[in-house]
């Protein structure tokens, strides 16, 4: 079996985050969930939610679901880079993802959401895609949707296909050669302790030379930026007028008007270049001429992060097979 779903970015200025359609249940309830590469609970808005806490979301009613069934006695509690977090009890029900159907899949329903989720309208929960280890229910943790679905596809590979300011794809089983140009770069996959931690062969700066360093860091759909160390962080914004590390908006800043540079990181002997206009995230608040950078240091973070602002200058293959690797090709 195959599966292919729209990767719709839910900012039309700046690609945050992006959302893909859900089926959940009988009859079908659809939500708008964000795949995440970097952690592995699919959770959703539900009704068990105070409706305090939500504010336009889709909601998961497993009450409504014939086929869904209480995991008794289970919970899960998650809480993410970005100080968001959400708790609650586990369902499993019937999950559709752009026609790929895995059955008692461990839905996690929200009965407490973080005030950073229930202010972002456009994302009704998130689909897990990293590796099982990561998932926090208890007293028994629970596979993935990819896990799930894994011995069902045609090859155990799910790839990203992440677009600037437009929708992209995410297909399950199958490589679609039509995606991607050139060849594929496949290297080794650590998944210990549960990201798609992969080591990337360097980086240049704008027409800079090429500085053959490895960077381990962590492919992941479920962050906006790029989070790297601070020497490749501070070589880029040496080039760029009147930058500076801000305490107080938390990064790399520069006035919006400053020429950026291009920047390119290296997969093996590939190379893959993120064009000027995509390093600036936006304004630091609306209006103001100061803007805060795509590239950020990991130093704060703790670990080196490849989020959308790389992905989406590639065709990706997260290869789940044995041993896993990852695949990235230019497009
Ligand atoms: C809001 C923003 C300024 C544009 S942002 O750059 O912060 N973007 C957020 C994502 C976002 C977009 C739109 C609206 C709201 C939130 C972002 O990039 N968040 C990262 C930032 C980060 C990471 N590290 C340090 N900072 C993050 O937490 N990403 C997680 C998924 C997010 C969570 C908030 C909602 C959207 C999806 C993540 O899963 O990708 C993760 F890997 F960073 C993470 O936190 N994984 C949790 C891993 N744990 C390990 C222990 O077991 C449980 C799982």
């Amino acid at each position: 079996s195959t599966g292919s779903a729209a990767a719709v970015p839910i900012n039309a200025e700046f690609d945050i985050a992006y959302v893909t359609p859900v089926t959940l249940g009988t009859p079908p309830q659809t939500l708008q969930l964000d795949f995440d590469s970097g952690s592995s609970d699919l959770w959703v808005f539900s009704s068990h939610l105070p409706t305090s806490q939500i504010r336009g979301q889709e909601i998961y009613a497993p009450n409504k679901s014939s086929t869904a069934k209480l995991l008794d006695g289970h919970s899960w509690s998650i809480t993410y880079g970005d100080g968001s977090g959400s708790r609650g009890n586990v369902y499993t029900d019937n999950v559709t993802v752009g026609g790929l159907m895995v059955e008692r899949q461990a839905i996690e329903c929200a009965q407490q959401v973080s005030s950073s989720f229930t202010s972002e309208a456009h994302i009704d929960g998130l689909v897990g895609l990293g590796f099982s280890t990561l998932n926090t229910v208890s007293p028994k943790s629970q596979l993935t949707f990819f896990d799930n679905a894994k011995g069902a596809l045609d090859s155990p590979v799910f790839t990203a296909d992440l677009k600037h300011k437009q929708a992209g794809t995410y297909d399950f089983g199958f490589i679609d050669k039509a995606k991607y140009t050139g060849e594929i770069t496949y290297v080794p996959v650590n998944n210990d302790p549960g990201y798609w931690t992969f080591s990337s062969s360097g980086y240049a700066v704008g027409s800079g030379n090429f500085s053959a360093s490895p960077i381990s860091g962590i492919a992941d759909t479920g962050t906006s930026l790029i989070y790297l160390p601070t020497a490749v962080v501070t070589a880029y914004y040496r080039q760029v007028q009147g930058a500076t590390n801000s305490r107080s908006y938390g990064g790399y800043v520069f006035p919006c008007s400053a020429t950026l540079p291009s920047f390119t990181f290296g997969v093996g002997e590939a190379r893959f270049t993120i064009p000027p206009a995509y390093m600036s995230y936006a304004a630091v608040t609306p209006g103001s001429s100061t803007c805060f950078g795509g590239l950020q240091s990991s130093n704060g973070v703790g670990i080196n992060i490849w989020g959308d602002l790389a992905l989406k200058v590639a065709f990706v293959v997260f290869n789940g097979g044995t041993p896993p690797t990852i695949g990235w090709a230019a497009k």
